[in-house]
């Protein structure tokens, strides 16, 4: 053998390289588990466990457990690399172990180097013949050598080669031996290498094979080793899934066993609770059969109270029946009674209107308007009376202070002293003027004839007394309408009936104009009849008849809208005529077979300016307006004081002017007459303030006469 032969196995430790799909195959038909367990028993365990130092090793590991112990023997090469691990085996193992591994030692190596002996050579020969014996068959031309050896080999020969004739000698003989020996060594060794080299070859190639093997069994060691893992911590994860899922489980039953508790409870509380209410249901029956039984007592107490109640009423009802009889019968006389005593009232009534005197004047002075509070010449000394004793006397006073010059120069002051009915201050508002004159013309309700006359000079307030403005500002004539609406409507409850009418006359240069016609100046004729019972009638008048206050308002703003006005120097809106508005009552009595009828006439004069401080001047048609109002204003005074002297029966000057005539009715005996006197409050309007006071007190000092009323008792 040659050096580089010496590290060649020897072919018989060669094993059969099994195919590694085996393994693989085993691995993966089995589960994790089994695939471990067989892993770890496996002569391919992991490597740690082992220390494989050649290929031989590791292949003799894969063969030994399928083909036995009988044609792999252990080598005494392989038995030497094995690690000293394996020397710890038992007794009989160690020493059939060391006995196979001195066979390799370094004698028996440097004997191999040396030319093989006969014994040697039949032991390698035995050997080989050994190894080839568990291999296919050896190729044809290997010599068939056996355990029989050279010697057999020389005594088969001698009758081939000598034959019997031919008998060698011995130095022949053993010539013939050595070199037989020699060639057979020769051809052994030559046999021995070719089997080591086919051998190696098929070493190398198994190598190879187990190299390739190993990488592919690290993959899937290493692959199922992740597997492992990865299934042992899935393991894990159940394994903690499981715990968690007991823990829940024992915790759910834990609650489960308190629910059950408190259900128990629970059961137990409402089953002390429904005895409790059985009790109670119990008592409360008892309680409800006792109220039935009293209810039923009660039932009949109460159809026995029905009964009396029934009776009760009816005779309740009889009674109501008698008392409102009784009433009724009270009533009645109570009314007659009202009635009479209504009629009582309307004769003390008109007793005392007749006791203050049927031609009464009243003075008032207005305020000075704010444009006049800075006037020149000042406001007029004007002084009034004492007011309670004016109420105690019925008679107030007024006292104007004049100043003039005497014919030589000096000055003189004279102080006039008025006396009248009623004297208004001009703080005087109209509510307070008002309530001096409504009782008359209340009067007219009654039956009497009533006239109220505004006189004075231009601006003096003579319209705001009859008219006057909104709301609290109201005059007399709307004033007095409402108040006869609201007492008639009273007297309805005491059987009166009233019908009424009204007409508005203007009486401008003696000739009347109808304030209601239908064109905006009335162009017709107008007459004044009286007939012989004194009833005074003007022809082609409209006359409108009035239910309510409303209308009146109506027809004043009517007639105001078409009244004459003409500018003067004293006052820009100074009326130069005389407004007669009329309203004619007609009154009846059903139940006390009463009627009456009166008029109610308020005039509102015509500026009483003298001629000249009038402005007239040389205006032919305003000094023809300024002489025609003076005279009927003349007239009207002259037949005030016919009248006053007591000349009832005697000459009146009713005819010396229109407005005396108009108003003949209003002003004969039959009628209560009064005048407002209204004066200005200015120093510059003095005299004519004076010429208004003497003019009114000319009227007031008439004697008054007595009024008479046109009532009479119902034909039918
Ligand atoms: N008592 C009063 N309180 C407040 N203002 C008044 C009063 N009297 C009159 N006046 C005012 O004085 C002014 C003149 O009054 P009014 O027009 O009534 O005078 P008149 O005498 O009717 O004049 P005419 O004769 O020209 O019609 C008006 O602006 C009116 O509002």
């Amino acid at each position: 053998m040659s050096e580089g032969q010496e590290n060649i196995p020897p072919p018989t430790r060669l094993p059969r390289l099994q195919t590694p799909t085996k393994v693989t195959g085993a691995v993966g038909k089995a589960g994790v588990g089994d695939h471990k367990r067989k892993f770890l028993s496996s002569p391919i365990a992991p490597p740690a466990k082992r220390v494989v130092s050649g290929p031989s090793a590791g292949v003799s590991d894969i063969k030994a457990p399928q083909r036995g112990a009988s044609s792999f023997a252990p080598a005494p090469r392989a038995a030497s690399t094995l690690p000293p691990r394996t020397t710890t085996a038992r007794p009989e193992t160690r020493a059939s172990t060391r006995s196979s591994v001195t066979a390799p030692t370094k004698s028996s190596a440097l004997a191999a180097r040396r030319p093989p002996s006969a014994s040697s050579s039949v032991s390698s020969s035995a050997s080989s013949t050994t190894a080839r014996s568990t291999k296919p068959a050896p190729a044809p031309t290997r010599r068939p050598m056996n355990a029989a050896g050279p010697s057999r080999l020389v005594a088969q020969r001698r009758p081939v080669g000598a034959g019997a004739a031919t008998r060698p000698t011995k130095a022949q003989d053993h010539v013939s031996l050595e070199s037989l020996n020699h060639m057979m060594e020769a051809d052994m060794l030559a046999a021995v290498t070719q089997d080591e080299r086919d051998t190696r070859k098929k070493l190398s190639e198994a190598s190879e094979e187990l190299a390739s093997l190993r990488l592919v069994h690290a993959r899937e060691t290493a692959d199922l080793q992740r597997q492992l893992e990865q299934k042992e911590r899935a393991n894990r994860n159940l394994e903690e899934e499981m715990q968690q899922g007991r823990d829940e489980l024992i915790q759910e039953r834990e609650i489960v066993r308190k629910l059950r508790a408190a259900e128990q409870d629970k059961h137990m509380t409402l089953s002390a609770q429904l005895s409790a209410s059985q009790a109670h249901n119990s008592a409360l029956q008892g309680e409800v059969e006792r109220g039935a039984l009293a209810v039923s007592a009660m039932q009949a107490e109460l159809k026995v109270a029905r009964d009396k109640v029934i009776q009760g009423e009816d005779e309740a009802a009889q009674r109501i029946l008698d008392a409102q009889a009784e009433c009724d019968r009270k009533v009645a006389a109570v009314e007659e009674e009202l009635r009479n005593a209504e009629t009582i009232r309307r004769k003390l009534h008109n007793q005392v209107q007749e006791l203050k005197g049927n031609i009464r004047v009243f003075a008032r002075v207005r305020p000075a308007l704010p444009h006049e509070q800075n006037s020149p010449e000042g406001l007029a000394q004007i002084a009034y009376g004492d007011e309670r004793l004016a109420q105690e006397t019925g008679q107030s006073h007024l006292t104007v202070t004049t100043r003039s010059e005497s014919a030589t120069g000096k000055e003189r002051e004279q102080v006039l002293t008025f006396q009248f009915d009623q004297v208004f201050q001009p703080k005087d508002g109209q509510k307070e003027v008002f309530a001096e004159i409504m009782m008359l013309a209340q009067s007219v309700l009654d039956g009497y004839n009533v006239c109220i006359f505004a006189y004075g000079q231009t601006g003096s307030g003579k319209s705001w007394t009859m008219e006057g403005g909104e709301g609290d500002n109201a005059g007399m004539i709307p004033r007095a309408i409402d108040m006869i609406f609201a007492v008639s409507s009273q007297l309805k409850d005491r059987g009166w009936k009233y019908q009424m009418e009204g007409t508005f006359l203007e009486v401008y240069n003696e000739v009347i104009n109808d304030l209601l016609g239908s064109g905006q100046f009335d162009s017709k004729k107008h007459e004044i009849k009286i007939d012989k019972d004194n009833v005074m009638t003007v022809t082609d008048v409209v006359s409108l008849p009035l239910s309510n206050a409303r209308q009146v308002s109506i027809l004043l703003e009517r007639a105001r809208s078409r009244r004459a006005v003409a500018a003067t120097l004293m006052n820009e809106r100074s009326s130069r005529s005389h407004s007669v508005f009329s309203l004619k009552v007609k009154g009846s009595n059903p139940l006390t077979g009463e009627e009456c009828s009166g008029i109610l006439n308020l005039v509102d004069l015509a500026g009483s300016e003298r001629l000249a401080s009038s402005g007239a001047g040389a205006n032919k048609d305003r000094l023809k307006e300024t002489i025609n109002i003076n005279k009927s204003l003349s007239a009207l005074a002259d037949v005030i004081g016919a009248l006053g002297q007591g000349q009832q029966g005697g000459h009146v000057p009713y005819r010396n002017s229109t407005l005396t005539r108009l108003l003949q009715t209003s002003l004969s005996g039959s009628s209560k007459t009064l005048m407002f006197c209204n004066l200005s409050p200015l120093n510059a309007h003095l005299g004519e303030t004076v010429c208004s006071l003497r003019f009114a007190t000319k009227v007031n000092t008439t004697p008054a006469g007595n009024a008479k009323r046109t009532h009479g008792r119902a034909s039918g």
